[in-house]
């Protein structure tokens, strides 16, 4: 196994994560997972509940960087205007869009029924 290989794998990674973090979108996940986390702490979430909630947001983060990879890519294959590279951008954010519902509203069925 080479190890040296897999550490600089790791590290363009990690460089990866640094400049998606510089987007917009990025930022706001950031905020709402702080806002989340916070909340199912002073709600108090069962072990189980904290598991889907952590995964919902990773999967999130995970999501909204390849969303940002092909936007980049879309960019690079086709910096002019063409109905195919539209497609995939808007493709791309609506599957992010579809996610962000769907973590939304089971975001709500955890944290209501302890609301209320
Ligand atoms: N090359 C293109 N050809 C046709 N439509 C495009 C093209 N690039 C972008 N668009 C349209 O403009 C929208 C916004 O594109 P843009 O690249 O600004 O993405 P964004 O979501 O604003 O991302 P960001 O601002 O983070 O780069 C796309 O969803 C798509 O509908």
């Amino acid at each position: 196994m080479d190890w040296r290989k897999y550490l600089r794998s790791f590290g363009y990674a990690i460089e990866g994560i640094l400049t998606a973090s510089k987007e917009q979108n990025f930022k706001s996940h950031v905020v709402s997972a702080i806002i989340v986390m916070l909340a199912g702490y002073l709600t108090g979430l069962s072990r189980i509940e904290w598991y889907i909630v952590l995964l919902l947001i990773a999967l999130m983060f995970a999501l909204e960087m390849i969303n940002t990879a092909i936007e980049r890519v879309v960019d690079l294959a086709s910096p002019e205007i063409h109905p195919l590279a539209k497609q995939a951008k808007d493709i791309a954010a609506g599957a992010v869009l579809v996610f962000a519902l769907f973590s939304a509203i089971i975001g709500l069925l955890i944290f209501l029924p302890k609301w209320f």
